[in-house]
């Protein structure tokens, strides 16, 4: 548990941690001034059970002269409105505190979630061939919230109720200390036999309900991304049936929670109230006098009534912390994670020379044994198009990769005129490029903010768009078809859009940068024949002064490009140099 707290505590930054010490000395004044209201009710109840206790007691005498008043009614009204008084005020300082506190809390929620995606943002890309997006999704957004909300409140509200109960504590103790141990010793002793024997079966179910909350996001995300293929494979059943069975168990987990962290208040608000007549009795055999035991219970009663809600409070704060455990591993975890630093500026690293690799080892994480490149050596010629065939799995997207800098080599190295690519200059060489994958990503935007992807919309330069979408042939398509032009939204994924059509907006995409570099992976692959030959003919006649690189599966698609390499077991082999001119 112990280890638990150091990780929330490790989870804030530096900022977070000083709000935190500012909300538990709010919490603190917050059982103060609770205390104060249960305090301020003993003189009235003293003084309405026997009036003589005025001039008895030095302290109510000191008042009563202190303020001129005249008769016991007049002094037990203003007892009675003080006491009021003070226990409004300390509801509105609460009602404010606690405001602030879920403030601090639901801006945790923000922070930490937006800390989260920036950590995973800023992984190298090999980190995403090993990790699924969805559970990435999950942690960001669900896991998160089960931080938050299961934990970092309940522990707050944990810390607040148990300000309250030490100080009711004390105030009984300073009263008579006695009961005060033997509240306490009840409480303690009810609560930690209660929790003792649902300990385990919390983690358990901690670690199943996240478990079961990562298939619930899975089977969500499959089922929706690939909705043409569950649709045609009739496998919709299947995804239902495997999101309904995780879903299921995820809520009876929540519910079991819920209930372990919430059912031993009746069973401890039974045995407090039972206490609070055996008190009473007590009292009343010790001293026959209802007017000396009026002040005693009334005290012992408001503070049962405020203790008892606390202590349950208290309870499920460690209940739900024990829950929730499995939730703050993993995302002290993933905000812990390494990040490459990330370097900013606008140097764009242009090739004027050539592009090569030398000696380049890469074997993917999953198969560290199993090599796709070992010694691999290419150099691509600057201002050239260079086109690389090879059969399917012979590692054409991985040599891509390598080139792009999204894989960096185990050995040897990329190098541009002669510098080496590392994480220092990855940026200003990926500055010059533009990149046209095999499966395009099309975001739910227009086709003008899907070309000038990731430029705000106000800074998006409609020349270079529409230069950029005559270059790729979609021109035509966009004015003439679409019905607001340029602003159409393509809908999620560009599913309003065919395969072509997807293809030619993402040629333009990287057209639109005039990167001095292009990559094409497959990327006329969804044309007929006459488009691509028009759109390869206008991408090389565009670019007289780029670097072109080329992956096709079918030589024929390379014939544009001036120099074509075949990759297989894991080397270029170079085929040959065509005529073709630029
Ligand atoms: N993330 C990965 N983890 C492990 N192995 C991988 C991964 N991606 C690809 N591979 C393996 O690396 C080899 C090269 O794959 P690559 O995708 O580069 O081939 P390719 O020539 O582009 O194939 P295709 O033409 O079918 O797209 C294959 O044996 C493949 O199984």
């Amino acid at each position: 548990m112990i280890a638990d707290l150091k990780k929330i505590w490790t989870v804030f930054t530096p900022s977070e941690r000083r709000k935190a010490v500012w909300m538990l000395v709010l919490v603190i004044l917050m059982a103060m001034a609770e205390t104060l209201g249960v305090i301020s009710i003993m003189p009235f109840l003293s003084v309405l059970g026997r009036p003589a206790i005025i001039h008895d007691n030095p302290l109510l005498h000191a008042v009563y002269q202190r303020f001129g008043f005249h008769d016991s009614r007049g002094f037990i009204l203003a007892l009675g409105l003080a006491s009021i008084t003070l226990v409004i005020s300390s509801s509105v300082f609460k009602t404010v505190t606690l405001h602030l506190l879920n403030r601090f809390v639901h801006l945790e929620r923000h922070s930490i979630s937006a800390r989260l995606l920036s950590r995973y943002l800023h992984q190298p890309y090999e980190f995403f061939l090993t990790r699924n997006a969805s559970v990435l999704g999950k942690n960001v957004l669900s896991e998160v919230d089960q931080l938050l909300f299961e934990l970092i409140q309940p522990l707050s509200q944990l810390i607040a109720q148990g300000a309250v109960v030490l100080a009711m504590t004390l105030l009984i103790f300073c009263y008579d200390p006695l009961t005060a141990i033997c509240i306490v010793a009840v409480l303690s002793l009810l609560y930690g036999t209660i929790y003792g024997l649902v300990r385990k079966r919390l983690a358990h179910i901690g670690k199943e309900r996240q478990t079961a909350n990562g298939q619930r996001y899975l089977a969500c995300n499959e089922a929706l991304g690939g909705i043409k293929d569950v649709k045609i494979t009739h496998s919709a059943a299947a995804y239902q049936r495997q999101f309904e069975g995780a879903s299921r168990l995820f809520s009876r987990h929540m519910a079991a929670n819920d209930t372990l962290s919430q059912s031993p208040l009746y069973l401890v608000e039974a045995t407090g109230y039972s206490m609070l007549i055996v008190v009473a009795l007590t009292l009343l055999l010790r001293s026959n006098d209802i007017a000396h035991v009026l002040p005693a219970l009334g005290l012992y009663g408001f503070a049962a009534y405020r203790m008892l809600p606390a202590a349950q409070i208290m309870y499920r704060g460690f209940a739900k912390l024990r829950v929730s455990s499995a939730a703050l591993q993993s995302i002290h975890h993933d905000l812990t994670l390494a990040v490459e630093q990330e370097v900013t500026g606008t140097s764009v690293l242009a090739p004027q020379r050539e592009i090569r690799l030398q000696g380049v080892r890469y074997a993917y994480p999953s198969a560290p044994e199993k090599p796709v490149f070992d010694g691999f050596d290419l150099v691509i010629p600057a201002n050239t198009s260079v086109g690389i065939v090879g059969r399917s799995g012979a590692g054409k997207s991985t040599l891509m990769d390598l080139l792009l800098g999204l894989l960096r080599p185990e050995a040897g190295m990329l190098s541009v005129d002669g510098t080496e690519i590392d994480t220092g200059n990855v940026a200003a060489w990926q500055r010059a490029i533009g990149y046209v994958p095999q499966h395009i990503f099309l975001a739910d935007a227009s086709v003008a903010e899907n070309i000038a992807f990731g430029v705000p919309r106000d800074r998006i330069d409609m020349q270079a768009v529409e230069g950029a979408a005559r270059a790729a042939q979609i021109h035509e398509f966009v004015v003439g078809e679409l019905p607001q032009g340029y602003d159409t939204a393509i809908g999620d994924r560009g599913i309003r859009l065919s395969g072509g059509q997807r293809q030619r907006v993402g040629i333009a995409r990287a057209l639109y940068r005039n990167a001095p570099v292009l990559f094409f992976d497959e990327a006329t692959s969804a044309l007929d024949a006459q488009t691509e030959e028009t759109v390869n003919g206008a991408i090389l006649n565009l670019s007289s002064k780029k670097t072109i690189i080329v992956i096709a599966h079918k030589k024929a698609s390379l014939r544009h490009c001036q120099q074509i390499f075949e990759v297989s077991q894991g080397h270029p082999e170079f085929l040959r140099t065509t005529n073709a001119t630029k």
